[in-house]
């Protein structure tokens, strides 16, 4: 599903964010990408949803070689991935039911399919009778809900989380979790980005940690490994 081939990136100040890094995940997995602050985790993020390029190296996503895609292509490769942020990033003057149509709404996916799909994820996340109501009358972990029925309404292969339970209380986090877990069980490979070191040591997951743009341990069933 996702293979990093030798990938380095140095950023325009000749900051090395990351080097020479390798590692594959295999369809269906769910990895924890963890690591001190500034170790390059947000990096590798951006370079997967082609935010920015590597300066060697091939990044190749469900097949593709995304290092060279066309500049047109973008758009529709990015569609095949979900996303979810720690700022939950809703549209406040859209309410939960047309923040989720919209994602639908941007692959012309046709009113009968937005119809039948958007209750349906609504409902998988626990917000269908919410679905009138605006970001700003949820709690934190309801928007985070909403933005995960968002980033999974077009089916994605690949849900990439960056620091999804980052503003959330324990309790609140854990459910998030909970939630993501049960998404990867139905097929959906899952990449995230975390510091929530309790809830990986709980999940029992692979763990990648990387650190100074280097990846340091890769671990199947691993644990956070720092204090923070
Ligand atoms: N646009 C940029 N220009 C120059 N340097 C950058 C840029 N973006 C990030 N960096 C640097 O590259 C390194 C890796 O940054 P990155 O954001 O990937 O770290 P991170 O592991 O995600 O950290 P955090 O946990 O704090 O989010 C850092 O030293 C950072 O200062």
């Amino acid at each position: 599903m996702i293979e990093l081939k030798n990938v380095s990136k140095v950023y325009k100040n000749n900051h090395i964010a990351l080097s020479n890094v390798n590692f594959k995940v295999q369809k269906g997995e769910f990895v924890f990408l963890v690591g001190p602050s500034g170790a390059g985790k947000s990096t590798i993020l951006k370079l997967l949803m082609k935010e920015i390029e590597p300066t060697s190296g091939d990044i190749v996503v469900n097949n593709v070689n995304i290092t060279n895609l066309k500049r047109k292509e973008i758009p529709y490769y990015r569609r095949s991935i979900g996303v979810v942020f720690q700022d939950f990033r809703l549209l406040p003057d859209k309410t939960v039911y047309e923040n989720v149509e919209f994602a639908m709404q941007i692959v012309e996916a046709s009113h009968k399919d937005i119809k039948k799909r958007v209750p349906q994820v609504l409902d998988m996340v626990g917000l269908y009778s919410k679905q009138k109501n605006y970001p700003h009358q949820l709690s934190g972990g309801e928007q985070q809900r909403v933005a995960i029925a968002r980033a999974i309404v077009n089916n994605p292969k690949l849900l990439i989380c960056d620091e999804p339970t980052g503003n959330l209380d324990p309790d609140t986090a854990q459910e998030i979790m909970s939630l993501i877990n049960d998404i990867n069980k139905s097929g959906t490979t899952v990449l995230m980005v975390t510091h929530a070191k309790d809830l990986v040591d709980r999940m029992k997951k692979r763990v990648i940690a990387i650190e100074k743009g280097v990846i340091v341990r890769d671990q199947q069933r691993g644990v956070y490994g720092y204090e923070d």
